[in-house]
């Protein structure tokens, strides 16, 4: 039976709100997970989907006869979000996540400054970092990429190295038990350039997640398989342990970050903040400025690498230009 046309926009206050968690994204449509480990496909009313992968839902079921999808009704208030932004547009990984996997590897080389700047938004978002460098079998690359990674050690990042090749035979191996023990009862977004093992962490870590993920992506994606979208994997029977991966990215904007926010978001510069003559030392030419004395330093005492200080430099003329359009 054909029902009133009006009760197809009209607000679901006739049917209770149920609750999902987003566990992965595809344009305006969203894949969420009911409490009861269901999955079923929700969109927006609008034309906008707000909600990302990590956020918690109330979403209603369409009146009868008019579909399974859901519709989502409210997003949750979050605890965080981690985005990036450029003069166009905002780009959110995830939300309410514990912390952020920077993964990286021997090979491809890492760029610092897609690094750092990962790193500058986890800080703004007050979500914590940690590293990985992927790809220890490869010896003597992966001894450079641990020496470049010197500075981020310096600045009490966690850093670890391990190899993923083989990891299935190698279940005593320390740094992997390390790896699962950082991971262990958070939510963790994994974050890293192509190529660097991330597919090969999922699948270690969940063997079989192509097939957890099998059905509704398909569905979602005509049947191609797609890194294009994030997806939060749980990787412990109790849902207490995520991973949530997400498509690389040649470009990470910080237009959400004030330039004179910068150096609080850089824990080598933050440390000597106090010691600048002026209270609005922008740290990059004043007298008396306590980061610029330490520009040069060893790293072992507090020191601040040349590079990181011209970084710093660069990207807080980036966002003075920017703010003046
Ligand atoms: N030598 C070595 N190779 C590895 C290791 N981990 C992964 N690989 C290889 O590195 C290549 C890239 O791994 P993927 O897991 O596809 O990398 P990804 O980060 O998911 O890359 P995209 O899918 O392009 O985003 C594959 O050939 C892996 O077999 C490792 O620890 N050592
Ligand atoms: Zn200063």
């Amino acid at each position: 039976m054909a029902r009133p046309s009006r009760q197809r926009n009209a607000p679901s206050t006739a049917t209770a709100l149920q609750q999902g968690l987003v566990v992965s994204s595809h344009g305006r449509h969203s894949v969420i997970e009911c409490p009861d480990g269901s999955r079923r496909i929700v969109h927006p009313r609008g034309k906008k989907n707000q909600a990302v992968v990590g956020d918690r839902i109330a979403w209603a079921a369409q009146p009868e006869g008019q579909g399974d999808d859901g519709t989502i009704e409210r997003v949750e208030e979050r605890r965080n979000l981690f985005y990036r932004q450029d003069e166009m547009r905002t780009k959110a990984f995830a939300a309410n996540i514990d912390q952020v996997l920077v993964w990286l590897a021997a090979e491809p080389e890492f760029s610092h400054k897609l690094l750092a700047r990962a790193l500058i938004a986890a800080e703004a978002a007050h979500i914590p970092p940690l590293i990985v460098l992927n790809k220890s079998d490869l010896g003597e690359l992966h001894a450079r990429g641990w020496e470049r990674l010197a500075p981020y050690r310096a600045m009490g990042y966690p850093v670890l190295g391990l190899s993923l090749a083989d990891a299935e035979h190698h279940p005593n191996d320390a740094a992997l038990q390390a790896l699962r023990q950082a991971l262990h009862g958070k939510a963790t977004l994994v974050l890293g350039p192509s190529g660097t093992g991330k597919s090969t962490l999922i699948n270690w870590l969940l063997p079989g997640a192509n097939v957890q993920t099998g059905e509704i992506s398909q569905a979602l994606n005509s049947g191609k398989h797609t890194t294009t979208s994030t997806h939060w994997y749980w990787i412990d029977r109790d849902s207490q342990t995520a991973v949530i991966d997400s498509p690389g990215f040649q470009e990470f904007g910080l237009h959400h970050v004030q330039p004179t926010d910068l150096a609080s978001y850089m824990p080598d510069l933050r440390q000597h903040v106090a010691q600048c003559k002026f209270y609005n030392c922008t740290h990059l030419h004043e007298p008396g400025c306590g980061v610029l004395a330490q520009v040069g330093a060893p790293l072992a005492e507090g020191g601040v690498h040349p590079l990181r200080h011209k970084f710093y430099a660069e990207l807080f003329a980036e966002r003075v230009a920017d703010e003046r359009y």
